[in-house]
Parts: C-alpha cells; structure tokens; sequence
C-alpha cells in the first residue's frame, strides 16, 4: 500500500521517543530523540483528526507526552480526509453514453485507453431509462394492479437491459433480482393509486442501479477488475428532499475513507451509481435532481483530491448555445467555473446546476468531453481563464419562465419594500431567478421547474399574487424566456449594444433586463413565441461575424472564433 508521509515533532523533547512509542497503524520512517517521522495508514489520521480538534496527540505508551502531527503536504496525493489517494481521476458517462451493448463496449475500451490513469467512474442510467421509469409509475398509479407488469414502458427497460446484458456477454443474474423489484414497485404503485416524490426517488434508482451492475460485470469479464457501488450505501448522504436532495459535507470523508479503504483491501476500479443518495433522516434513496450525475462526479472529485473530473457527453464540450436550438453551435475551449455555473443555472442542460460547486470549492478543473468523439479537445472549467479575448462565452435559453411585475401602493422613498416582497417568496418556498428594482417596484421572474422537480401550478401562483397584493399593485406574465447572454460582463456595453441591435433588427421587444452579480451574465426577457428565432440570431451576430472583433481591439486580423 502506498502511503503518505507525515511528520511528529514532540513539544516536550526530554521524553524522547522509542520504537516503542509508534502507533500501531503507522510504520517508522526516520526516528531522532526530537522528531519521528512515520508513514501512516488511511484510518489512522482520520482517528487522530476525530480525535483532537487542535491535531494534538497524547501518543501512545509515553504518558505525559504531547505530540504535534503536521501534515507534510505534496508527497502524495491527498483525499478531503488527508487520507492517502489510490485515484487519479473521475470520468463521468451519461445516459447518452450508455444507450446500448455497443456503447458500453466502447466506453470499456475509452476507459482502457487511459492506462496511465487510475479513475473511479461515475454512470448514469442507460439511455433514456429514467425517463421511461418516470412515465411507467405515472402509468401505475392508474392502470390497476393486474396491468402493472405490462406497462409499455416497464417491458422496454427489462428488454433493453436483458439484451444489454447478453449482447456483452454478462450473465443477466447481475440485474434479475433489480427488474424483479421494479416490477414488485410498479404493482405497489398501482395497488396504493399514488406516487409520492419518496417512492418516486426509489423508482428511478434503479435506472443506475442497474447500468452498473452490468458495466462492472463485463469489465471484470474482459479482465478489467471492477467493483460496482451504488452511492447510497457509501456514505452519500443528503437532506430529504427527495427529487431534488443536496449533498451533505459528510459525504466527503465517509466516500473517500471507503473507496480508499476498499481500493487497499482489494484494488479494483470503483464503478458508483451516479444521481442517487441517502437522506439522512429517513435513510431512504434521494435523487440530486435531473441530470445529478454530474453532481456525483464533482463530489466524488472533491472527497478524493483528485486531479481532474471529467464528463463525457454526447457533444464535443459546452457549445456557444443549445445545439438543438441552432446546430451550428461551436465548442467553448474555456470556462472559469462561475461561467459553467451560470450557465447550468440558467438552463444549459449539458450540466447539473449545482454541479460545478464541489470541483470549485476543492479547486479541481472539470473536463467536459464527447464520449463519441474522443480526440476533441472538450472544454476545461478552471477557476480562472484569460479573458482578455474573451466576450461571449455562450447563449443560454430558459423557456417557459414567469414573470411579475410588482409595484410599490406606498409612496416613493417607502423602506422595506423589497424586504416585503422577498419574504412572501421566502416563506413560500418559492426560487426568483432574474430580478430588476427600482425603489417602489420590482421586476423578477419565477423558476419555472421550483427547483427542477415540480411545476410552480397555477394555485401556487394565485397565492403569491394574494399575498404580494396585500402591499402591491402586482401582474402576472406567463410564457416568458430568459436568454443568458455568458461572458466577460468588463464588456457589458458591447455586449449590449449588440445584442439590442440584433434584436431590434429582429423587431423583438426587450421586456426586463438584468446583470447577475457574478459578473458573468447578463439576462433578458423576451415572448416565448420569440425566443429561439433571437438565440439564432444573436448567435449569428456574436460568434459567426468578425466585426466584434474588430471593435474590441481594433484588429482586423481576428476571427469570431477566438471570441470566447
Ligand atoms: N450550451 C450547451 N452546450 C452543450 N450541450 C448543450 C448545451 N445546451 C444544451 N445542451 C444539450 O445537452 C446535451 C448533453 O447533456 P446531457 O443530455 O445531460 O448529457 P449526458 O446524458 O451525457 O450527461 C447535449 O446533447 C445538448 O443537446
Ligand atoms: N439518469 C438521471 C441522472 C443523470 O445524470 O443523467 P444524465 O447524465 O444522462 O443526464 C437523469 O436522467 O436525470
């Protein structure tokens, strides 16, 4: 095993050391009659740090001597834990990856092209599996108990999986007991007529439950060693949200001392569900929201101190704007993480909105790269970038949003309004995106998804409008879109001037504007009937013509596509 070097330098030198005084977990590496230095297993500084709070240690067999441990830094790499890393790197493969026999085949071979690399890797559920479980335990809930084995969707995720499984060569055993339960849970759901967001969370668990299973067994079959976990069971413990849970700070030691762990006790690579966690009240399996893959990843990046997270997509990295949208979308080389940040916020479904918070926090540069496509480069998300080039990053769209306009009954110079109003949102639960003020009235708009698992309904809506009336004139605008505008905000003006001028060429009213305090985007409301036709046409306008450049430095040798 492989460990890391710490030293212990004794406060009161008189006592000495001896052989004799050594833990029982740590092995001498060089001893004076002031210092001891000793190489020391994983557990054994995770047991000193809950030990003592100041890193002081009463060692062992030598009463009334005080040893203080300093950690040595970079002779090894360090887990969140200061526990020795046996892991390289995290590689992160979404459904789009995993939709077949085929591509899991490829994704092997992907993962052992990297030889030099020791990854733990991360997968989501195959294909468009957690959808399709969506929609079987909305089926359940009115089919009747008699219909639940049948349901249309339940009866495509057992084919593809079964075949999955046999297409590889796996023995279906692996996934029989999984198809076995969800069929179990389907007839509960019909049997009880309701699906509630608990239930929901451990219906599609087993869209990753599965997909593991499967990939770890036809790695070990090719000689690979795999382990398969799912997150849940090692130590990814969230709030209770369930449909939308956030992770816990305690998911950091407790998923670094068992990977570590379990790597030393038997090496083998770590193939861990993504998108799933525990709550920590109830125990139960929780969901990190759509798309939470990502999120495991970057947690996964941050318990280990990792060198790199990467996520392999379905696309050549982050693009310019939605390439649904508008195909000529171009990758993004580049991104500081409050870039990729804002826009996952603001709707780019190619990241988990809160998935760049770990890798941030620890530091670590994300690598968002093309499963199919391997030898693109991808894009690199560090915490800082030279921008001195830099304009527009990327456009971003977020349909279907509302919008209040609330106005101030009080007189100008009233205090405490904008007090007012966030606390009716505050206490109802509900996330405002965009906002706009001025002293007696505000502009904002409502996340249209609450957070990702349900839709703001109508009598929620009524209710905000009910209670802000009782201090304000308030209207309601529904089917709105925010277009994000990403990018080095040090050039707002142009940023603006440009953006106003495509649209006004495209006779589009602009109906709110804001500056985030990130600095980094800049969002404007528009018809939701409109807002796909201005992305193209702000695309065009900022990444498909040179002129931008020419204003920024005056230069008339650059191309557009230095721009971001
Ligand atoms: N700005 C953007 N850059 C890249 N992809 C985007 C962007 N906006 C939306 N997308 C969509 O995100 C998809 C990739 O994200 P996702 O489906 O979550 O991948 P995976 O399932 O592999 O994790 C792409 O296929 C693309 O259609
Ligand atoms: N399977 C989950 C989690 C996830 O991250 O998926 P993907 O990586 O395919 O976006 C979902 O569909 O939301």
């Amino acid at each position: 095993m492989e460990a890391s070097l710490r030293s212990c330098s004794v406060k009161n030198p008189s006592y000495g050391f001896t052989r004799n005084s050594l833990f029982s977990n740590a092995r001498l590496h060089s001893l004076s009659s002031s210092r001891i230095e000793f190489v020391a297993s994983p557990d054994f500084w995770s047991a000193v740090k809950s030990a003592s709070r100041s890193r002081a240690l009463r060692v062992r067999g030598i009463r009334g001597v005080r040893a203080v441990l300093e950690e040595k830094k970079a002779e090894t790499n360090q887990s969140s834990e200061g526990n020795v890393n046996q892991f390289t790197c995290v590689m992160k493969f979404g459904g789009s990856s995993l939709a077949s026999a085929e591509r899991m085949r490829e994704i092997a071979e992907l993962i052992c092209s990297f030889p030099e690399e020791r990854p733990v890797i991360v997968l989501s559920a195959m294909g468009k599996t957690t959808n399709k479980l969506l929609l079987a335990g909305e089926k359940a809930v009115s089919c009747g108990v008699s219909n639940a084995a049948e349901i249309e969707e339940l009866c495509f995720i057992k084919e593809l999986h079964l075949r999955t499984a046999e297409e590889l060569g796996v023995d279906p055993s692996v996934i029989s007991a999984h198809l076995e339960q969800l069929e179990q849970l389907l007839k509960g759901i019909a049997m009880m007529k309701e699906l509630t967001l608990r239930t929901t969370d451990y219906l599609v668990s087993f869209g990753e439950c599965m997909s593991t299973r499967i990939f770890a067994a036809y790695l070990n079959k090719i000689g690979v060693k795999a382990h398969q976990y799912d997150a849940f069971e090692i130590g990814f413990i969230t709030t209770d949200e369930f449909t939308n849970a956030d992770i816990l700070e305690a998911t950091y030691p407790a998923v670094a001392k068992r990977l570590n762990s379990d790597w030393v006790k038997d090496p083998a690579i770590p193939i861990v569900t993504g998108f799933l966690g525990k709550s920590w009240k109830s125990c139960a399996i929780t969901t990190l929201g759509r798309g939470g893959s990502d999120l495991t990843a970057t947690t996964i990046g941050k318990a280990l101190g990792l060198k790199e997270i990467q996520v392999w997509k379905d696309v050549d990295g982050v693009l310019t704007c939605d390439p649904t949208i508008y195909p000529c979308a171009e990758p993004v080389p580049y991104l500081t993480f409050d870039e990729a940040a804002e826009l996952a916020y603001f709707g780019a479904q190619v990241l988990h909105p809160q998935s760049m918070r770990p890798a941030r926090e620890a530091d670590i540069p994300v690598r968002v790269k093309n499963s199919y496509n391997a030898k693109a480069p991808g894009t690199l998300i560090t915490r800082t970038r030279d921008m001195s080039k830099a304009i527009l990053t990327s456009i971003v769209l977020k349909r279907n949003v509302t919008m209040l306009d609330i106005v101030s009954t009080r007189m100008l110079g009233q205090f405490g309004f904008l007090a007012k109003v966030f606390s009716i949102f505050e206490d109802l639960g509900i996330s405002v995106d965009v906002v706009a003020t001025s002293e007696v009235s505000i502009s904002l708009t409502l996340d249209p998804s609450k957070l990702w698992s349900r839709e703001l309904i109508q009598q929620e809506l009524d209710h905000v409008v009910e209670e802000l009336e009782k201090i304000a004139v308030v209207n309601l605008l529904q089917g709105r879109s925010i277009i994000s505008l990403i990018g080095n905000v040090q050039h707002s003006s142009l940023i603006l001037e440009k953006a106003f001028h495509v649209l006004r060429t495209n006779g589009v009213n602009v109906q709110m504007i804001s500056q985030g305090a990130s600095k980094v985007n800049i969002s404007l409301i528009v018809n939701d009937s409109e807002a796909e036709q201005c992305v193209r046409a702000l695309h065009q306008s900022f990444f498909e013509s040179s002129d931008l450049f020419e204003l920024i430095d005056g230069s008339t040798n650059g191309s557009a596509s230095s721009l971001h």
